[in-house]
């Protein structure tokens, strides 16, 4: 049985979309990860598949219970522990009594053991709290009735790096246990640690669904190479290499003079023992083989491929260019590579800027 189901599910508020025709399903033990813009629909989704607003049409089942129906729903909250983005709670107690209620009203098997690595000042009142402090404490209550699964809404919002490199840890622990862990995030890197899958909405609309590792695949490799000598831009360009870009030359020590085939060269090794070097790096989204082959044609000084930041991704889907949601559907449905879709952002976009441009790494 899935832990979440969702079939076109819809909420409008008034005329405002919150979110329409929204089909997904969440698997027992699976970490889910549910990204998006501001405005996108991720509160309204989470809300209305934990029964705190009726959606406007479609079916939500979450532990099989359907959370239209009052009495199933009051079965499926016992097993169900909800981090909400900004926790409303009475700031006039302590978190020590909000602790004990939340322990009356479904049980506290864990407090003692979630108080250690989340460390609310529980004798203050909750009004005088930081916000990385109600975060702890809004963690400590969402699990520690040892809930089967767990919603959460930007959870590591409000909490210092430190904290929030815990609480993934925590999350991989949870995620060991067999716990379905569900929530929202703007933060690309914790997603990129912790999730088996994502799921991206948009304008009210899933737009991705898909699981990391093939997003990652799909995203490519960013190669960095510095060969020796001064080839031209040409010698790396092809169909399946984008953001092609020389990102400097240097001088080294006793390369390999035999490189002279190639590119314009400008060998001054012969003279005084130094060779010049040119780095190159771009994404690739071709095969191993080609990519090898290629390389073979220089005298490689120095490599790295890795994955391409999410981040490059999340930025087709999220439409900083204003692109549309179908086009970008489109893309990642039919075609299940990178290229075309990192041929639309051009070269614009330095690498390793990635990060910063989004915010988006933790
Ligand atoms: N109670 C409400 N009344 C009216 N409109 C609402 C209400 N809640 C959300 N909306 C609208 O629904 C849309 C989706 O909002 P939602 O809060 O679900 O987005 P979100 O993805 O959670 O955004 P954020 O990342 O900023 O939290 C927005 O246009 C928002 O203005």
């Amino acid at each position: 049985m899935p832990a979440i189901e969702t079939g076109k599910l819809t909420k409008y508020y008034g005329d405002t979309l919150g979110v329409e025709d929204l089909s997904l399903t969440v698997e027992s033990g699976e970490v889910f990860g549910f990204l998006g813009p501001n405005g996108a629909g991720k509160t309204t989704t989470i809300r209305t598949l934990l029964g705190l607003q009726a959606p406007t049409s479609g079916t939500a089942r979450v532990l099989g219970h359907d959370v239209t129906d009052e009495r199933e729903l009051i079965e499926a909250r016992k097993r169900i522990g909800y981090l909400p983005s900004d926790p409303g709670f009475d700031d006039s107690v302590t978190g020590r009594r909000l602790l004990d209620y939340y322990a009356s009203l479904r049980g506290d098997t864990r407090s003692e053991e979630l108080l250690e690595r989340f460390t609310p000042p529980l004798d203050r009142k909750v009004g005088e709290y930081s916000r990385g402090n109600r975060q702890m404490l809004a963690i400590v209550l969402a699990f520690m009735h040892d809930p089967d699964l767990v919603v959460m809404d930007e959870p590591t919002s409000g909490l210092d790096p430190l904290k929030q490199e815990q609480f993934l840890a925590f999350l991989e622990s949870e995620r060991e246990r067999g716990k379905t862990l569900f929530f929202s995030s703007h933060i690309l890197g914790e997603v990129q640690k912790v999730c088996d899958r994502v799921g991206i909405v948009r304008d009210g609309r899933l737009v991705e669904l898909e699981d990391v590792r093939t997003l990652l695949d799909r995203s490519g490799k960013v190669v960095r190479v510095r060969v020796a000598g001064t080839p031209t831009l040409g010698a790396f360009d092809g169909p399946d290499v984008h953001d092609l870009q020389v990102s400097g030359t240097a001088e080294s020590d006793g390369g390999s003079e035999d490189t002279g085939d190639y590119g314009d060269h400008d060998d001054h090794g012969d003279q005084d023992g130094a060779t010049d070097t040119t780095a190159f790096s771009f994404t690739y989204t071709g095969g191993f083989g080609p990519l090898l082959r290629r390389l073979l044609e220089f005298d490689v000084q120095d490599l790295t491929v890795e994955d391409a930041p999410l981040e490059d991704v999340f930025m087709r889907f999220y439409g900083a260019s204003g692109d549309a949601p179908a086009e970008i559907s489109g893309d990642a449905s039919t075609t299940g590579t990178p290229a075309d879709a990192t041929a639309t952002t051009g070269g614009d976009r330095t690498r390793g800027g990635g990060a910063a441009d989004t915010g988006g790494d933790a």
